[in-house]
């Protein structure tokens, strides 16, 4: 490509900037703090950076300010965002149903919001971002599209992330498809098509800037298990790390050398799940490895936190629009709010489980 270096973003000599937005929620929290002794506590939290989600169009402004924030801070810095408005997003769930429809001019209204984000990149040259790339779309094209709502949802998923490759393609820029987890795409009979779907999207934009995939986002699975969770019934990819080795090597033979993030924001605590294909609000679950690119092995650039801790997965309201039946699980907080809304009592629960501690 015409870019200088393409190798891991998180090289030494950058720091990773700390997201405002974040930084606010853990200092509200504090104010409603249930505990004085764990509210000391919450002042580390928001030290430790994560992905900031522009899961609406009308947030696509406030990256210019991250964006000119961090160039005042530091030479060498990263911001990190999510990408995470799809037209009919989340297909096979409810909870986190998106602002744009496919069958109102969705597809447009997404390369709109790719256009505001691909501006903003522009304008800060000087300025690293990590991207992580709609999180659950491609996975679920790849186990659900018996599902109506994936299958009516493929064309406009391939041709909205393409877009998003296109687009996002500034030499300051580093892409990370989202690849769902181990529970997901671990599964042996979902890793030869999940490889084959990621490689075919990669070679369809020439010198992009897509680096590799990210994995677990917004889940909760080890990156190396001590053993193996009851709930993986088996299944040899038992961890991030036994998923990425597995599909790594796929991926390469298939043309796409990813390197790979991975999401360990709520990673904390094991066995705490009824079964691997629950997501929403786990109960039990704690902040997990600190961000650091010091990997057990060479395919992963670091471990990062992805989905910010102490937002919700889904509510658990069963009268709300977007009420999915897996937040209403047994293993499943409540009373949970909307999805990405300030869940309090999650967020303390993830400070009092953490591990490593606070
Ligand atoms: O014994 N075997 O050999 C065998 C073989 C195959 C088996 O089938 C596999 O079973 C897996 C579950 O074990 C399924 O994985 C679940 O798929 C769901 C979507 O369908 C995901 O939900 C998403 O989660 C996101 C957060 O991660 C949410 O943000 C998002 O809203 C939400 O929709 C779950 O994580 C994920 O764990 C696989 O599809 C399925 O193919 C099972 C056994
Ligand atoms: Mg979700």
């Amino acid at each position: 490509g015409t870019c200088g270096t393409f190798g891991n973003p998180y090289e030494s000599g950058y720091t990773t900037y700390l997201s405002p937005f974040y930084v606010a929620e853990v200092n509200a929290a504090i104010a409603n703090a249930s505990s004085p002794a764990l509210a000391a506590k919450f002042p580390a939290v928001a030290q430790i950076p994560n992905f900031t989600w522009f899961d609406v169009v009308a947030k696509v402004p406030t990256l210019n300010t991250y964006l000119a924030d961090a160039a005042s801070i530091a030479s060498k810095i990263i911001v990190q965002i999510v990408v995470y408005d799809l037209p009919d997003r989340d297909c096979h769930a409810l909870a986190s149903n998106g602002e744009f429809k496919i069958a109102n001019n969705g597809v447009n209204n997404y390369k709109g919001y790719i256009d505001g984000i691909a501006a903003a990149v522009s304008a800060y040259p000087q300025v690293r971002v990590v991207a992580v790339v709609e999180p659950d779309s491609l996975a679920n094209l790849v186990t659900n599209l018996s599902d109506q709502r994936c299958a009516n949802a493929q064309s406009a998923y391939l041709e909205c992330t393409k877009y998003a490759i296109e687009k996002l393609r500034q030499c300051n820029i580093w892409l990370y498809l989202d690849a769902g987890h181990a529970g997901w795409l671990g599964w042996a009979s979902n890793q030869d098509p999940a490889a084959q779907m990621f490689a075919q999207v990669y070679s369809g934009v020439p010198n992009n800037r897509v680096r590799g995939l990210a994995t677990n986002v917004a889940n909760y699975n080890a990156l190396q298990a001590v053993s193996p969770d009851p709930v993986t019934q088996g299944n040899p990819t038992v961890d991030e790390l036994s998923y990425i080795r597995a599909i790594g090597p796929k991926l390469a033979s298939r043309g796409f050398p990813a390197k790979f993030l991975v999401d360990q924001g709520r990673s904390g605590v094991q066995n705490i799940r009824d079964a691997w294909g629950n997501w929403c609000n786990i109960e039990g679950a704690g902040f997990g490895l600190r961000p650091t690119t010091n990997t057990p092995d060479a395919l992963i650039d670091a471990i990062v936190w992805i989905k910010p801790g102490g937002e919700a997965d889904g509510t658990s309201d069963t009268s709300a629009v977007r009420y999915d039946a897996t937040c209403g699980l047994n293993d499943a907080k409540k009373p949970a709010p909307e999805a990405g809304q300030w869940f309090q009592a999650y967020f303390e629960d993830l400070v009092k489980y953490a591990n490593p501690a606070f």
